[in-house]
């Protein structure tokens, strides 16, 4: 549904944008994560056609970014969303609908729609007097009175309670779910991880990390088992000298020792020595780092 190929984006001598290279299936929520300044709207803009690359090709929905045929099958969720503050959701909707010339009768059914699904009450009220979560929920009705194929979503929850957030999270998986492709960013890791298939990590421009959550947390930091012993018979301890498989960490805690292993047979070499000594294995504790732990290991690494 999209294809990015080689994209570049330089304002003025600066390169915000660089050798970004990515495919998205129909139906993925893809997301791109990334610090302050990484290059995130940028490639949103580009790949909704709202500004050209310097270099590369965007095709979504097989046309060119930017080409009217993409744009009706388009729906974008800018960063930042002003409304018209003195219309009313029906009045605002209505007006872009008619804008991408749906039938009234159709736009009509789906806007109702659309605002039911959103849990979107005060529908008569002025947008002025809204609430940020609401006025979020209007700009995101906006992005599919065109009932697109294709959504951006520039972070489409960022400074919102975590009721809407929430809300906003669950109705953009159940977009995917009925064949939209979401392509989203988010400064929020924890967002990403709960609604993407796969993702790109941008750092100072380019991609430094890519895949599913799972393929990024292997390559990154894979999962690691802490196994907790007593001592063996008159207090004998094993160092991690002693257990036949790397350990990555050790130590000596309440009375007990505590080793950090890296895969199964880690675990078993631990038991495997422990018991040799008479002690015995307590607790095994599997721990993954979160994509928070892993992104921050990433982007710092791609900027050292
Ligand atoms: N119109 C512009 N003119 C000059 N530089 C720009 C322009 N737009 C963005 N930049 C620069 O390009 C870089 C990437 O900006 P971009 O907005 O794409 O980052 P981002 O990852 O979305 O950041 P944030 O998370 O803060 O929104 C930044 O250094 C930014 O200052």
């Amino acid at each position: 549904m999209i294809e990015v190929t080689d994209l570049r984006k330089e304002y003025g001598g600066f390169t915000a944008v660089e050798g970004s290279s990515f495919s998205i299936e129909r139906g993925e929520v893809f997301g791109i994560v990334g610090h302050n300044g990484a290059g995130k709207t940028t490639t949103l803009k580009m790949l909704a056609g709202l500004i050209e690359p310097t270099a590369g090709t965007a095709v979504v929905a097989g046309h060119p970014a930017g080409a009217p045929a993409m744009q009706r099958r388009l729906g974008f969720l800018p960063e930042q969303s002003p409304l018209y503050e003195e219309m009313t959701p029906l009045s605002y909707l209505e007006f872009f609908a008619d804008l991408y010339d749906v039938p009234s009768a159709v736009a009509s059914e789906r806007i109702d729609d659309i605002l039911d699904r959103l849990d979107l009450e005060h529908r008569d009220r002025e947008l002025g007097n809204m609430s940020k979560g609401m006025k979020r929920k209007i700009a995101i009705a906006r992005a599919l009175v065109n009932d697109p194929d294709v959504l951006i979503f520039d972070e489409p929850a960022s400074g919102l309670d975590p009721l809407t957030t929430n809300y906003i999270l669950e109705f953009t998986s159940e977009l995917s779910e009925e064949g939209k492709t979401v392509v989203f960013s988010a400064h929020n890791l924890f967002h990403v991880e709960s609604i993407c298939d796969r993702l790109v990590i941008m750092s100072e421009g380019t991609i430094v990390a890519r895949g599913t959550i799972d393929d990024i947390r292997s390559a990154y930091g894979g999962r690691t088992y802490h196994v907790t012993s007593t001592p063996g018979a008159a207090g004998t301890v094993v160092g991690p000298d002693g257990v036949d498989a790397p350990v990555a960490e050790y130590a000596r805690e309440n009375g007990h020792c505590r080793y950090v292993v890296t895969d199964m047979d880690g675990v078993d070499a631990v038991r495997t020595a422990v018991e040799a000594v008479g002690g015995q294995v307590t607790d095994i504790e599997t721990k993954t780092p979160s994509l928070e732990q892993i992104f921050l290991e990433v982007a710092d690494e791609a900027t050292a």
